[in-house]
């Protein structure tokens, strides 16, 4: 197999397209809102949720039916090019790679909104070959539309193959933007038996002990405990390593359940502590939620400005309230109040919020 050198990944793939980015910039993306194009009651909403949502994100693949890919995908560009997205990214997902629209999706977008256009996910990633198949085909028509900034890559995590090759996935350019957990494809995949888009699993459970009979035998019909656990831990936590080793983003993903607006907190809180930096948002409910729980709090902000103050050069250790805070630990809590910086210059409630937290000695 041969590698590139590290220097070949600071040239683009085509002459005349835009230099790759040596960084990807932390832009806010706490709700990915998926919205059908060719839907036109949905596309009409579009202008109005600009800058209520971080990533605004035109949908070309599954849940747009077979006979309206067409009607989709001039559907975007017609959205894309007569409204401002101001500090709103646009994002599309395009066909999967083995399909018969994809060719079209991209050689129609790129020249027509590729200015616009931040990020293309991918979906049904399988490695590092697919990555490479778009990385070139974007720089070709990148310099052949004189696009001037280099449009990034998302790819969704829904193949067991994807998953076992996360890592070269994540490494296969500099366009890579970050990751989706797809868990509706991945379970299909995996062949495992379930038949919903994301959350937990009331029969994927851990029960309380027995307690024991006089005999000594366990008493069966006793009341107990159980804990459904979290069916999706292990390959979020994979996908959080991946990314952070190499310096792009991770995402949950949909949840289906709309109308459970509680285990969506529960299942988007459990990604953002696990690391990741948002989610997507298939319904307009769920974009407050997601915005709220991919928000530090104003607990942890207070909180951590407290550990930064105290630890003045970042060295040594010292005791708040009763607990030992250290260098680690101040690391933690300036990733909190990092983001919270970057939320505050797009998010004016959200800024006055985190001014108000009163200083505390
Ligand atoms: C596994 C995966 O690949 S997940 C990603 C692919 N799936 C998607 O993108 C799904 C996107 N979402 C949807 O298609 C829809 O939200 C559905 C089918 C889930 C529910 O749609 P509805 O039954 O119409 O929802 P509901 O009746 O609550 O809609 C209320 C209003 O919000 C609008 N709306 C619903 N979803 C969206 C959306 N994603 N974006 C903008 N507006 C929306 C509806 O058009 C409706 O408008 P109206 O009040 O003018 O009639
Ligand atoms: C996200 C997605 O596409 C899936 O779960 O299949
Ligand atoms: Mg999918």
């Amino acid at each position: 197999m041969s590698h590139k050198s590290a220097k070949d990944f600071f040239r683009p793939l085509a002459v005349g397209a835009p230099l790759p980015l040596r960084e990807i910039p932390a832009r806010p993306s706490r709700a990915i809102h998926f919205f059908d194009p060719s839907n036109e009651k949905m596309a009409a909403k579009i202008p109005d949720m600009v800058g209520t949502v971080d990533v605004l994100l035109g949908n070309l693949e599954d849940a747009v039916k077979a006979d309206n890919k067409v009607a989709a995908r001039e559907g975007l560009v017609k959205i894309a090019q007569s409204t401002d997205f101001g500090p709103t990214q646009l994002w599309t997902r395009i066909n999967s790679l083995d399909s018969p629209w994809v060719l079209d999706d991209l050689t129609t977008l790129v020249p027509a909104i590729g200015e616009k256009l931040d990020v293309i996910m991918v979906p049904k990633v399988q490695g590092a070959e697919d990555i490479h198949y778009v990385d070139r085909l974007l720089a070709q028509l990148e310099a052949k539309a004189g696009i001037s900034k280099p449009i990034l890559i998302h790819a969704i995590l829904e193949t067991a193959r994807g998953v076992a090759n996360v890592e070269e996935i994540c490494g296969a350019s500099p366009r890579m933007q970050g990751l989706s957990l797809g868990p509706a494809d991945l379970a299909a995949d995996r062949k495992m038996k379930t038949t919903r888009v994301g959350g937990g699993h009331p029969g994927y459970l851990v029960r309380e002990d027995a307690p024991r009979g006089e005999d000594g035998l366990p008493i069966l019909d006793a009341q107990r405990a159980i804990f459904q656990q979290d069916l999706w831990h292990y390959t979020i936590a994979k996908m959080v390593d991946a990314c952070a080793t190499h310096g792009i983003y991770p995402y949950y993903g949909p949840f289906g359940d709309i109308k459970d607006t509680v285990a969506c907190e529960d299942q988007f809180r459990n990604a953002f502590l696990l690391g990741c930096v948002g989610t997507w948002s298939l319904h307009p409910v769920q974009i407050k939620i997601a915005n709220r729980v991919f928000s530090p709090s104003v607990e942890d902000i207070a909180h951590a400005r407290r550990v930064v103050a105290a630890m003045g050069d970042g060295t040594g250790a010292v005791m708040i309230d009763g607990k030992m805070e250290d260098d680690a630990s101040l690391k933690q809590c300036l990733v909190l109040v990092e983001l919270a910086e970057k939320l505050a210059e797009i998010d004016p409630d959200l800024k006055a919020t985190y001014d108000a937290i009163p200083t505390e000695a």
